[in-house]
């Protein structure tokens, strides 16, 4: 079985096997995006073929659509040219259920990819097109976190993006450079309406992906780069509108173990895919069952009817209660616990972390005892009930090659989110004290002693990719294994301790950097320390 048109076209054999395929006729819809694009995703990763794209193959396997997708990736070509056209697109995706079965989709929605290089004129005015039609009614994005920011590490402006600021929107090259000159083009050609809806797990992202847009076209505007009208285009939400939205599943990298499963049964196209900007590909994607989209609902020039594939479509308000329940307590925070006490202490699957006791425990308390009562029920959604479901269901799945690796990737800018929020709403709160916060220090520590990169037999550990190792770990490797000298140790973290950058707060305004500092320096007492720390922690 060969993932492409032509592999495609003997469809009983892959419905022998068991291989959902699609069920509409592909060309068609591709004709008809071509001519009239409506959807167009940027972030060409996992996430986004497990998830938008299946809601789009969903509908138009049962007719409630007949556009598909097209997809723009503007960071890492290589996906495109590696997992993208070989297969026409086309992508596996393999979902993991609980109870051990599994459903092979292959997922035809998407069907063009593009990459977002400007110095590519063949590429780049592919997508002038796609962008200016008046059919196109949404834009929407998985770029990660890191993606919207027009800063480094030092909260320098990028030299890519200082040169967009300076060179205007003829020839950009920054990524938020690139998508604000091609939303200039459509207000030159039309100023038709649009929505631009980021997906990913940030801070109210939504505002975010505005706040970045409009610092481009602020900038331009000024240095009068762009036509005084395209400020008052992007600034007025009945013409370009950045709906808030909360995106949920568990979307791990390719597995080798799916990879051989999907060998055995004859599928062809199953080589994984490192990419050098480190991207973890393949054409299949392998993913949970459990799956959650709430978007606010202000879409200026319509949307596809999404809701039809179980997308929950609301107001801000109630958007930004769901993120913050998911994000800020009920999944991320025990997923970064589990990302950095996972690599200390030498896991390499999370189903197989939710069988160490000491582990279970520690997100237990950060789930219920520390986030649950500060968190806001959205009412769409029920935060016990659904943290019942990530601690209970989720998590443990064994059928998820999830890894504590994966998720340790960019700690550093998810902290604010996964813990900040929290701690701010102690500091807030009238009946609680932040002083009654335990285990989120505990998790802060075990971050700072992740940054030694020595794990808790002692020996050299490599960390995931995070824009500030090269910042910090210089820093953090000035501490030994076997250092009890607290006061040395609390002068050295106390820079990135008072960073509220990271951690929403500054920790020692907050009070709780003792506490940080007293888990680190239990931490690193000898080799074994992390795990007699958790377990004193958590007796
Ligand atoms: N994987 C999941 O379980 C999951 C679930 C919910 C939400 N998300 C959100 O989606 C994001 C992507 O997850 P994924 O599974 O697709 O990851 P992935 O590693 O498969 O893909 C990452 C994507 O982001 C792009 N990217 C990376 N750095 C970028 C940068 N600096 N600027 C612009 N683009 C950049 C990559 O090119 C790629 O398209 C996550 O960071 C998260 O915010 C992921
Ligand atoms: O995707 P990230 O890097 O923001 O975070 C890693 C995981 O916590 C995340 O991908 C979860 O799997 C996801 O948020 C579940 O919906």
């Amino acid at each position: 079985m060969k993932l492409s048109n032509e592999g495609l076209s003997n469809k009983s054999q892959w419905e022998e096997k068991g291989y959902a395929v699609p069920a509409y006729e592909r060309a068609a819809v591709t004709e008809a995006t071509k001519a009239e694009p409506v959807w167009l995703h940027l972030g060409a990763g996992n996430i986004f073929r497990a998830f938008p794209a299946m809601l789009n193959h969903r509908l138009l396997n049962e007719g409630k659509m007949d556009k598909g997708i097209i997809v723009g990736e503007g960071f890492d070509y290589e996906i495109i040219e590696k997992a993208y056209r070989p297969f026409n697109e086309l992508s596996l995706l393999v979902t993991l259920k609980a109870d051990g079965s599994v459903d092979k989709t292959v997922v035809g929605s998407v069907i063009e990819s593009l990459k977002m290089d400007s110095s590519n004129e063949e590429e780049f005015s592919r997508l002038k097109d796609i962008f200016t039609a008046s059919s196109l009614q949404m834009v929407s994005f998985t770029i990660t976190e890191k993606g919207y920011s027009l800063v480094n590490a030092r909260g320098e402006v990028m030299p890519d993006v200082q040169e967009d600021f300076k060179n205007g929107p003829k020839q950009p090259v920054s990524y938020m450079g690139k998508l604000t000159a091609l939303l200039y083009e459509r207000y030159k050609k039309s100023a038709d309406p649009i929505a631009l809806v980021s997906m990913d797990n940030a801070s109210h992202n939504g505002a975010l992906l505005q706040q970045t847009v409009t610092e481009f076209v602020d900038v331009w505007s000024k240095e009068g780069l762009v036509d005084d009208g395209f400020r008052d285009y992007v600034g007025d939400s009945t013409k370009v509108a950045f709906p808030w939205s909360m995106i949920d599943k568990i979307t791990p990298r390719p597995d080798s173990d799916v990879q051989e499963i999907l060998k055995k049964e004859g599928f062809e196209d199953t080589e994984t895919i490192i990419t050098s900007r480190h991207t973890y590909t393949a054409p299949f994607v392998n993913a949970e069952e459990a799956e959650y989209l709430v978007i606010e609902d202000t879409f200026p020039n319509g949307r596809p009817p999404l809701e039809e594939a179980g997308v929950i479509f609301t107001d801000r308000e109630t958007v930004d209660k769901a993120e913050t329940m998911k994000v800020t307590t009920c999944l991320n925070p025990l997923h970064t616990a589990l990302a950095i006490y996972g690599c200390l202490l030498g896991h390499t699957s999370i189903h197989e972390e939710m069988k160490d006791d000491e582990l279970t425990a520690l997100i237990e308390k950060i789930g219920y005892q520390e986030g649950l009562p500060v968190v806001v029920d959205p009412k769409i959604l029920d935060p016990e009930a659904f943290i019942d479901e990530v601690i209970n269901v989720r998590f443990p799945n064994p059928f998820m090659p999830d890894t504590p690796q994966r998720i340790a990737t960019d700690t550093s800018q998810k902290l604010s989110i996964r813990y900040g929020k929290t701690i701010q709403s102690y500091l807030a709160s009238e009946d609680k004290d932040v002083s009654e916060l335990t285990f989120i220090p505990l998790v802060l520590a075990g971050w700072l002693r992740y940054l030694m990169q020595v794990d808790d037999k002692g020996e050299q550990m490599e960390l995931s990719p995070d824009p500030l190792l090269e910042e910090l770990t210089p820093v953090i490797g000035t501490i030994k294994l076997g250092d009890d000298n607290r006061d040395q140790i609390a002068d050295i973290v106390r820079p990135i301790l008072s960073r509220s950058d990271i951690f929403a707060v500054d920790l020692y305004e907050a009070g709780l950097a003792d506490k940080v500092v007293n888990y680190l320096v239990e931490l690193i007492e000898k080799p074994g320390a992390v795990r007699d720390t958790l377990k004193r922690a958590l007796s």
